[in-house]
């Protein structure tokens, strides 16, 4: 006999661009939205019967008609409104999901209206609302690092398959994917989220360029724990730190030397280190990196 576990459903990566002008100064929102509703959804799957269902249809127009409506500030207050909107006024539904990822754009010199895709990370959100208690994990991806020294790898455990040289001088590259999660959003209380967002960026890069690596687990360690210390309203930090490995290529066959100048940068396969740095006190997660 079987029965209907845990479900969700919603539109995926909904992509609007908010324009904002103020005169001949124009500003640019460019998310991707993706909602996840969830609640009495029994009928749906075991009967057929709809009448419980939003259509995902009409989750990507509140999308659009809020960036409308509400213009978009900091994604993590857009992934609230609308998460509060789903469960609050859908009576089926008990429990919404919003992620948001923000891509970047720079002005292009001068001119109030032209813009150039800027190089910099994706910013993202995930907020949950349960019609009480919300939860926000703010993060980013694609934060692309590189230190040219005070990186070694050495000591490491070996066997009849190990070949890696040790090596006390190594290029340290990375893509930062990290997420944090938010300890007070349960409250709903309204934050500064640029602000929060400025500050745990800012300690993972310092934490990558100052911290003398012996390895990336400990540059890892190391960044979650600036954020904790940078960043008081954050209680957990995720990271996922692919090693883009960077091989010294040998150049003695062309009757050249080469002191940590040219550099494979291998795409495939790389090290994935990942991990969590906590506070010891941090409240219960519940939903949050659902
Ligand atoms: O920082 C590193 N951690 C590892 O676990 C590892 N494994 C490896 O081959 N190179 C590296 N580098």
């Amino acid at each position: 006999m079987a029965v209907l576990g845990p479900n969700r459903y919603g539109k995926a990566e909904t992509r609007v661009v908010r324009v904002t002008r103020h005169g001949d100064a124009h500003r640019i929102k460019d998310l991707t939205v993706s909602t996840s509703l969830s609640g009495d959804m029994t009928e749906v799957h075991l009967s057929g019967d709809n009448s419980a269902v939003l259509p995902t249809d009409t989750q990507k127009n509140t999308v659009f008609a809020f960036a409308k409506k509400h213009g978009v500030g900091a994604i993590e207050d857009f992934a609230l409104l609308l998460a509060r909107h789903f469960a609050d006024s859908q009576p089926a539904i008990h429990h919404a999901r919003v992620a948001v990822e923000e891509h970047a754009w720079e002005r292009n010199g001068a001119f109030g209206h032209s813009f150039v895709r800027s190089g910099r990370e994706v910013r993202t959100c995930v907020a949950h609302y349960d019609g009480t208690r919300s939860w926000v994990v703010s993060g980013l991806r694609d934060l692309v690092v590189l230190n040219t020294t005070n990186s070694e790898f050495w000591g490491f455990a070996k066997d009849e398959y190990t070949t890696l040289p040790e090596t006390r001088d190594r290029v340290l590259a990375t893509a930062v994917d990290a997420a944090w999660r938010h300890a007070d959003a349960s409250q709903g209380a309204s934050q500064d989220w640029d602000k929060a967002y400025e500050n745990a960026r800012g300690a993972l890069l310092a934490a990558f360029a100052d911290t003398y690596s012996l390895s990336l687990q400990q540059t890892l360690y190391a960044m979650g724990t600036r954020v904790l210390a940078e960043c008081p309203g954050v209680c957990e930090v995720r990271l996922s730190l692919p090693n883009k490995h960077h091989f010294l290529v040998d150049l003695a066959p062309f009757g050249l030397d080469n002191d940590g100048e040219v550099f494979f940068a291998a795409d495939r396969p790389y090290g994935l280190i990942e991990g969590t740095v906590l506070r010891e006190d941090a409240p219960a997660a519940g939903p949050a990196w659902e």
